[in-house]
């Protein structure tokens, strides 16, 4: 690719911009110019099922592709997701080009300690529930939820620049 290509991401999310840009420079034949932006989700502020969290990212692409008129949007989002073993962090993320269809891909899951889930199911959020427990701020900034209880081996912008690297892949792919 020998012009550069304006990528619009759907967040100030220090963790997820840097993971957008982690996964670009993995590429060097790319020129990419990486921009971010505040868009609505379209979901709760805490997704609650790997459905919605997809539904999040989507949105999130497509309103900042629109806003930006970037040639390609990215949407990345976290939410959490139940099973019979327990709640699990999910996180989603979806690219999309010129067009409709979007490609997506999901991220590393652990499952949530109890004290946290029975936060989270009695409505709270997961940024603010981490930086009460670790008496800290802004941790989803940085080594996320998944960071903390991974004791450090995975952090939020490893998790979504594989995420990233997954959708890169996928457009490449298609592209081919
Ligand atoms: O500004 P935005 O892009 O919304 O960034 P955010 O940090 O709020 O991220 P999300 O809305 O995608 O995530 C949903 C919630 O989960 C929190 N969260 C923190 N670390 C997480 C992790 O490792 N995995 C999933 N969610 C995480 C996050 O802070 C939010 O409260
Ligand atoms: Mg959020």
């Amino acid at each position: 690719m020998d012009h550069v290509v304006h990528i619009a991401v759907g967040t100030h999310n220090k963790a997820k911009i840097q993971a957008v840009k982690e996964a670009f420079s993995a590429s060097p034949e790319y020129s990419v110019h990486i921009e971010g932006m505040s868009v609505a989700s379209g979901v709760a502020e805490q997704p609650f099922s790997d459905e919605e969290t997809i539904s999040g990212a989507i949105h999130r692409a497509r309103a900042a592709k629109d806003a930006l008129q970037a040639s390609i949007g990215i949407g990345l989002e976290g939410g959490v997701t139940d099973t019979s073993a327990g709640l699990f962090i999910c996180n989603w993320g979806a690219l999309l080009d010129r067009n409709d269809e979007p490609f997506v891909a999901g991220g590393a899951r652990i499952l949530l300690p109890q004290a946290i889930a029975d936060r989270l199911r009695n409505g709270e959020e997961l940024g603010p529930v981490m930086d009460d427990v670790r008496q800290r701020q802004n941790i989803r900034h940085h080594e996320g939820a998944v960071g903390i209880f991974t004791n450090g081996r995975i952090n939020r912008i490893q998790m979504f620049t594989h995420v990233v690297q997954l959708l890169i892949g996928q457009w490449e792919f298609r592209n081919k």
